[in-house]
């Protein structure tokens, strides 16, 4: 588990991450959500206790920030997968890892299994495609076999098997209940991964919320029945809100689509439209539209 406690990072005037409190659990993916420049890299850097907070705390298992990087086998992270030794091997760059962080060498072939590179193990690191690149970096992650892993933006610059693959990998390390904090600044690929919501704008917390209940929220869905009278009040009883339309539709708001048929089943009515109108993607840009630094404007 993360604790995080009052955290704030100052550069010079600029406050880059502004009295943040919130807590990672392990057995869960938290997506941790922002526009770009939110501080998400700078709240992960401190975590791992490469950057040194102006003020707040952070714990991770229970203890306190020491003041010096921590260790491989509490903490595994991918901050930037192009800041390796493009003149090493695979294996060599991850057995100098292992060799400085007292991890047994067989654990690099391990990892290196783990990961699908155990046939370019003894190729140079720096011919290395951005994926095989990403792939290498976690495998650097995983080396210390930690509770805890951190992954910045993983996603970026990967094609569709990739993608898929980094996925299937945080979910199966959620589910050794280990404790996986993952940043994205896109809410789409979030939604296909993780279970709960860290949302940061201009350093400051703006959501923590399970990723149920922001779908929930963050969806609007276009309805029309024969019966709608009838159809209403199982509506509000679900938990949604409704906005009348002009011509006999009605917005619902705050209920998912199969929440919406369910009320219409219980209720005998027959839906004859049921269209989502709001994509996620929209719900978290209109959460975070006044934190994002740099608007593009319409000529
Ligand atoms: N070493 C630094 N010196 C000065 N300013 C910095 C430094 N590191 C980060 N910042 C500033 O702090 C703010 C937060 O940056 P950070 O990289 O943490 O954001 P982010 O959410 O990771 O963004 P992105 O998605 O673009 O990577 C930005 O305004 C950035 O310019």
């Amino acid at each position: 588990m993360i604790r995080i406690d009052g955290l704030t990072k100052r550069f010079g005037d600029r406050t880059a991450v502004d009295d943040l409190t919130f807590t990672v659990e392990p057995g869960r993916v938290t997506g941790f959500l922002g526009p770009n420049g939110a501080g998400k890299s700078t709240t992960m850097r401190m975590i791992l206790g490469l950057d040194k907070p102006n003020a707040g705390s952070v714990t991770i298992n229970g203890h306190g920030y020491v003041g010096t990087a921590r260790p491989m086998r509490e903490v595994g992270a991918l901050l930037d997968a192009r800041a390796l030794h493009s003149g090493r091997t695979a294996r060599n760059h991850l057995l100098c890892l292992a060799q400085t962080n007292g991890i047994p060498g067989k654990r690099v072939d391990e990892v290196l299994d783990l990961v699908g590179l155990e046939s370019v193990a003894r190729k140079r690191a720096g011919s290395f495609s951005l994926g095989m690149g990403q792939r290498l970096g976690i495998a650097a992650a995983l080396l210390g076999d930690p509770k805890v892993l951190l992954f910045d933006e993983p996603v970026n610059g990967l094609d569709p098997e990739g993608i898929k693959w980094i996925r299937e990998l945080m979910r199966s390390l959620a589910g050794e209940d280990r404790t996986v904090l993952v940043s994205s600044h896109l809410m789409s690929e979030m939604a296909q991964t993780a279970d709960h919501l860290i949302v940061i704008g201009r350093g400051k917390l703006i959501a923590d919320i399970g990723i149920g209940e922001f779908v929930r929220q963050g969806s609007n869905v276009l309805v029309r029945a024969d019966g709608q009278d009838r159809l209403a009040p199982r509506l509000i009883e679900a938990g949604g809100s409704i906005q009348q339309g002009t011509d006999g539709s009605f917005i619902v708001t705050g209920l998912e689509a199969r929440q919406i048929g369910e009320a219409a089943l219980a209720a005998g009515v027959v839906l004859t439209e049921l269209t989502p109108q709001r994509s996620l993607e929209q719900a978290y840009m209109d959460l975070t539209r006044d934190s994002v630094e740099f608007h593009a404007s319409v000529a």
